[in-house]
């Protein structure tokens, strides 16, 4: 099945082996399996995901296979997440910020977040007679506790996950608006 009516889809990426871990001799242990989504830990322990991303997937591609349908499908009233998952190291900062070996990061680097945001601008720039407001909030969760990475001086105490009658889930944030 494809398009919103999936409610939940997993995708798994393979990152290429890290400088210092190919300088102590570290060995890839995953294999991926072309054109059928599924990776083979060590001899034989096949898993299927929604999508593969490889160790040579590019940003572009993984955003345009995974997130750039559902930030159409927000414009169609649709909710939408992302999120990344898995241990340290793995790749969750490049996917969604992205990254590079220097501080400076060129576009092809840029991650889901940047992605995203050009991607929802550039369709309200084409849609002339709609108004819409955007609302960003920007939160990270470190044991346990919520930081607000645009109110840095907000107190994690202020903050919190609040869940109204209607199952919605909110914070306690100020949200801001981007133009
Ligand atoms: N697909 C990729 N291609 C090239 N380099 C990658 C890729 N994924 C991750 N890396 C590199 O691997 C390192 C670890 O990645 P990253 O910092 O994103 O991990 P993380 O899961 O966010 O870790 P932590 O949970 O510790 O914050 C970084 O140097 C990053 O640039």
């Amino acid at each position: 099945m494809q398009g919103p009516e999936v409610p939940v889809r997993v995708a798994v990426r393979v990152r290429p082996l890290l400088p210092r871990e190919r300088l102590h001799n570290h060995q890839v242990c995953v294999r991926v399996i072309p054109g059928a989504n599924q990776l083979v830990l060590g001899k034989d322990r096949a898993f299927t995901f929604d999508h593969v991303l490889t160790s040579k997937t590019s940003q572009d591609e993984a955003y345009s296979k995974i997130v750039e349908p559902l930030v159409h499908s927000c414009f169609e009233g649709y909710n939408a997440t992302v999120f990344a998952y898995g241990q340290t190291g793995s790749g969750k900062t490049y996917t969604i910020v992205g990254g590079g070996n220097t501080d400076t990061i060129t576009e092809e680097e840029y991650g889901i977040i940047p992605r995203a945001i050009k991607q929802i601008f550039s369709t309200i720039a084409e849609n002339h007679n709609v108004d819409y407001t955007v609302l960003v909030s920007y939160i990270e969760v470190y044991m346990e506790e919520l930081r607000d990475l645009i109110e840095l001086e907000t107190s994690s105490k202020d903050l919190h996950i609040r869940e109204d009658e209607n199952g919605n889930t909110g914070m306690g944030l100020k949200l801001k608006i981007m133009k």
